[in-house]
């Protein structure tokens, strides 16, 4: 178990996508869609996993961009404009029609959230996820009576890594940084944390853009959210 002063913390900001959901199938699925749509080579690309779990983390716009240059090796999608804007029509038109058909809440989650209403801890959603899908998936996986706020990554100017969606969770939130909780599962929510000073807590099982978290500047890590307890 991990001990926390309750005394300390006034709010908890949680992120999304590999910290409370695996939605890595739902990636995989849009893109794969997504792909289909485009010519070629990029039509007949096969979305892996692996790949996408690298990719994914700067936001859905980064996300595409990243695919379209792994594919075409950089020498194409950089400067695509065109490309880009088809594929992100059509990536947003596949992941509205699937989203959280292939992905899931990850083991801990609910008790946990559960437990930090129970202890009268305001919590908010920030994820670089555009807002609508975030809401659809919390929506769909029952989470989101926990989460009166979702902060999404085209909610303010601009996404984690940088502090702003934070800040601005405080703010509406009414709390200071110090004293409001970040938990995520990257390098990303890491560094926002810290940018903003709110202390950060990561979940080991996420994505953290295909690498071990135990290198991440962190306070603590968990491998289930439930390890939390406040005392
Ligand atoms: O959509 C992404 O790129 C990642 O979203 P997250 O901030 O919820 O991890
Ligand atoms: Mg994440």
């Amino acid at each position: 178990m991990l001990d926390w002063p309750r005394s300390n913390v006034d709010a908890v900001i949680v992120d999304l996508d590999g910290t409370m959901v695996d939605t890595l199938g739902d990636f995989v699925q849009a893109l794969q869609r997504m792909v289909a749509d485009l010519p070629l080579p990029y039509r007949d690309f096969v979305v892996e996993q692996a790949l996408v779990e690298r990719l994914v983390g700067k936001g859905s716009e980064n996300l595409i961009k990243g695919l379209l240059a792994h594919i075409d090796q950089g020498v194409a999608a950089t400067d695509n404009v065109a490309l880009f804007e088809q594929a992100w029509a059509s990536y947003q038109h596949h992941y509205r029609a699937i989203n959280g058909r292939y992905s899931e809440v990850y083991p801990g989650v609910r008790d946990a959230l559960a437990g930090w209403q129970q202890a009268g801890l305001p919590m908010v959603c920030v994820t670089n996820k555009p807002a609508a899908f975030a809401r659809d998936l919390l929506q769909e996986k029952g989470l989101a009576p926990f989460f009166p706020l979702v902060i999404g990554g085209d909610t303010v100017a601009r996404k984690k890594p940088d502090p702003m969606p934070l800040l601005h969770a405080c703010e509406r939130l009414g709390t200071v940084p110090g004293r409001t909780l970040m938990v995520g599962d990257s390098s990303n929510d890491a560094q926002a944390a810290r940018a903003a000073g709110c202390p950060v807590l990561l979940v080991s099982y996420g994505y953290n853009h295909g690498e071990p978290v135990d290198q991440v500047d962190a306070d603590a890590v968990v491998d289930r959210l439930t390890q939390l307890r406040w005392i």
